[in-house]
């Protein structure tokens, strides 16, 4: 504890100013508010008193964790609503995104789906208040058996029949069971169900309908419809992914969500609006996981939100860092070999710690600036222009896939920087690694995301090729473009060769750290872009044989992206901020741009350096300013994590618990294991179940 207590008096900034910037933008009562939240939350489920061994640690089956995702689940959707709040609206009381949580899916898919889908006030009034008070349960229901990423092949069919006014919901085949939505299984009242419309003969593809799943009085599903939980899964325990098949349902015409596709009495279908919008709810939710906020206007101006897998990586490296600051273990550095130092003193946990440190801001602070292009969309689109829609779709796509995998492997290594009681379920850390790597999967799974983001890329090199042009967001291209242009054969030189100006102190600089990445994503984007134009191949086989090609450019894109974010927001910090805050935030965002250039673990580093773009001399310089940024940054690494503000109740942790009383903390919750209780209570220090069947059977046995 006084490790803990002296880690904190060397930070040369004031944590609680940072944690103001974070959660309350320039309004303070944020923060209070937020803390009041958890605090009643806490209390409710019983978690604010951390002596005693959380119930999630205490063998629970199956059943158990769903019943306590309920417990939790309730408490937050309840307090939301008494107290006029969403910080529960898109993340848990543990700061796991909404969807593992029974009752989230109301919040984060469904009504940003109604929001968007809905044809007019009329649906909207009708079903929005039901999901925001509660009334109804819902879940998002579009993955099937037989079809996740590609929606156009799912097999749910939605058969209209004339003489009733009705769809007629089926599964026709196993394949086509609805698998995987939170909540399904023995939440849910109400789905928002995608089924392929099916008027006469005419096949329409998916389309979304609301489908009541079981009745709100006795919770039985209704006829025709089965419903179950898919099992154990890595995390998500707490709710109930669930399975689901129907046969031949009747619902009305009208639930279906006519906003973009209206089916009239006498079955004519008409397209309406554009079909763009309908991205607009996968946007929204992609976003979410990005930021970790359900985005409505008060929200965005008001107050700046940090997102969920950022706050999710942040939890690992607030664990990590705080373990760090207290373990000691071997005589390292500065021990003048007589006492045992802390293992923040070694300088692979050093960099390993204080760069996951500067990911999980980078996070934030990209989501700050996702949120600010969003507002922008949304406020083009009701003046009837969408031209920015395939930039915001390529934005999202990539911030999502480049959060969701930076986040997973961030809290990965976070966990095993805290050796063997990292390992530890009491640690907290394996079922935050769990959780978030999940969300490398859902909404978009990651892989198929990146390709979404070269797609939009390769237009916009199309467009620049017809003289068309691009979003101004993506000016660099159309420079780079130019630039590249061979003028004897007025085409593009994807060969030409280029190396960095940058010397010395000048990789601190802003300008610098951009031309960096804007070279690596440049160089890659037209690279790929060529390869493909020149293929002898077809289209979808070019594009097969250069995908990881293509995945390369669209995350340097993206990473360059996260650099613009970043230095960006550090540049504008408002006025008001400390000059102490403002050379933290300084060091961490130029800690940020160079460490991913020489770190070990970096994905695609690779392409940093193999064009010659960097001598072995400017590599080593990088190498050195990396080291003194983290020298600088050392005193203030307790202080970074506590400026996220977490309650020793949401880390869930016997690790990462503010005091850094680590060993008493670990071993009181130990000592409350039921395992352990059991023996002690029950049979003076022996597990009679295990010890009577197997153990002395084994010891009396002649092998
Ligand atoms: C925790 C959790 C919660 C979920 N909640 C919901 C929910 O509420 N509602 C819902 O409807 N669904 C939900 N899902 C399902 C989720 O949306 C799907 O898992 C996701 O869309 C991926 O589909 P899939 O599992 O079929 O994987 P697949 O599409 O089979 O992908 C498997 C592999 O194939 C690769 N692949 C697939 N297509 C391509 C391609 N075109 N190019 C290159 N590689 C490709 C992928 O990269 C991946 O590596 C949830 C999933 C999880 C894990």
């Amino acid at each position: 504890m006084q490790l803990m207590k002296k880690a904190r008096e060397s930070a040369s900034f004031d944590s609680f100013e940072l944690t103001g910037l974070m959660h309350g933008g320039r309004r303070e009562d944020v923060v209070t508010q937020r803390r009041a939240a958890f605090e009643r939350v806490e209390k409710v489920v019983g978690t604010r008193d951390i002596s005693k061994l959380p119930r999630c640690y205490a063998n629970l089956s199956r059943e158990d964790q769903y019943e306590e995702g309920l417990r939790w689940g309730k408490a937050a959707f309840e307090d939301g609503i008494k107290y006029q709040h969403d910080f529960f609206a898109s993340t848990t009381p543990r700061y796991a995104l909404a969807n593992s949580n029974p009752f989230g899916m109301n919040a984060i898919m469904v009504e940003p789906t109604i929001e968007f889908m809905a044809s007019d006030d009329e649906q909207k009034a009708k079903w929005l208040p039901l999901t925001k008070s509660g009334k109804i349960v819902g879940a998002y229901v579009q993955t099937e058996l037989g079809h996740g990423t590609f929606v156009r092949g799912i097999e749910t069919s939605a058969t209209w029949d004339a003489t009733s006014d009705e769809f007629i919901i089926h599964s026709p085949t196993i394949s086509s069971t609805k698998f995987w939505p939170g909540a399904l299984g023995f939440s849910c009242t109400h789905i928002v169900l995608v089924a392929r419309l099916l008027l006469g003969s005419v096949d329409h593809g998916p389309h979304f309908f609301i489908v009541q799943v079981r009745s709100l009085e006795e919770g039985k599903p209704i006829p025709g419809i089965k419903l179950g939980d898919i099992g154990m899964k890595m995390s998500y325990n707490g709710t109930c992914n669930g399975f689901a098949s129907f046969d031949k349902v009747r619902i009305p015409r009208t639930n279906m969500l006519m906003g973009h596709a209206k089916v009239h009495r006498n079955g004519n279908y008409e397209r309406t609006g554009r079909p763009e919008l309908a991205y607009s709810t996968l946007l929204l939710v992609r976003g979410i996981i990005v930021r970790g906020m359900v985005p409505n206007v008060a929200t965005i101006m008001n107050t700046d939100y940090p997102l969920a897998v950022g706050f999710q990586l942040a939890q690992s490296v607030t664990i990590a860092t705080r373990y760090s600051t207290v373990r000691e273990q071997g005589l390292g550095p500065n021990s003048l070999g007589r006492t045992e130092v802390a293992i923040m003193s070694y300088a692979s946990q050093h960099f390993r710690i204080l760069t996951l440190i500067a990911k999980s801001y980078a996070i934030v602070f990209a989501s700050k600036a996702w949120d600010r292009d969003y507002e922008k969309l949304r406020e083009e689109q009701d003046t009837g222009d969408h031209a920015s829609l395939p930039y915001f779709h390529a934005l999202t796509a990539g911030l999502k896939a480049w959060s969701t995998q930076t986040a997973a492997d961030g809290a990965e290594d976070a966990r095993k920087c805290c050796g063997g009681q990292g390992y530890l379920m009491i640690s907290g850390l394996p079922e935050i690694v769990a959780s978030v790597t999940a969300t490398a999967t859902f909404e978009g799974e990651n892989y198929v995301l990146w390709q979404q983001v070269g797609r939009y890329l390769f237009k916009c090199l199309d467009h620049l090729k017809q003289d068309k042009p691009i979003d101004s967001r993506l000016a660099y291209l159309a420079t780079a473009y130019q630039e590249s242009l061979d003028s004897t054969i007025g085409e593009f030189d994807a060969t030409a060769s280029a190396s960095c100006s940058a010397f010395g102190s000048d990789f601190l600089q802003r300008g610098a750290q951009l031309s960096i990445y804007r070279h690596r994503t440049t160089r890659l984007t037209l690279s790929v872009y060529e390869k493909l134009r020149s293929s002898t191949k077809t289209p979808i086989e070019a594009w097969n044989e250069h995908m990881m090609s293509i995945i390369s450019a669209a995350r340097a894109h993206t990473e360059y992206i996260a650099v613009i974010f970043f230095t960006e927001r550090v540049k504008d910090l408002p006025a008001s901020t400390s000059s102490a805050l403002r050379a933290v935030l300084t060091r961490l965002c130029s800690l940020f741009a160079l460490s991913n250039i020489i770190n070990p673990q970096s994905i695609d580093a690779i392409s940093f350096v193999e064009d010659g773009y960097f001598s072995l001399a400017q590599l080593d310089t990088i190498r050195s300013l990396v080291d003194d940024l983290l020298e600088q940054l050392l005193p203030d690494a307790v202080a970074l994590t506590d400026a996220w503000d977490f309650t020793d109740a949401s880390l869930c942790s016997a690790l990462g618990m503010y005091d850094g009383n680590v060993y008493e903390n670990l071993m009181r919750w130990i000592n409350q294991l039921p395992i352990n209780k059991r023996a002690w209570e029950e049979s003076e220090g022996v597990y009679q179940p295990g010890w009577k069947k197997w153990v002395e059977p084994l010891l009396q046995a002649k092998l």
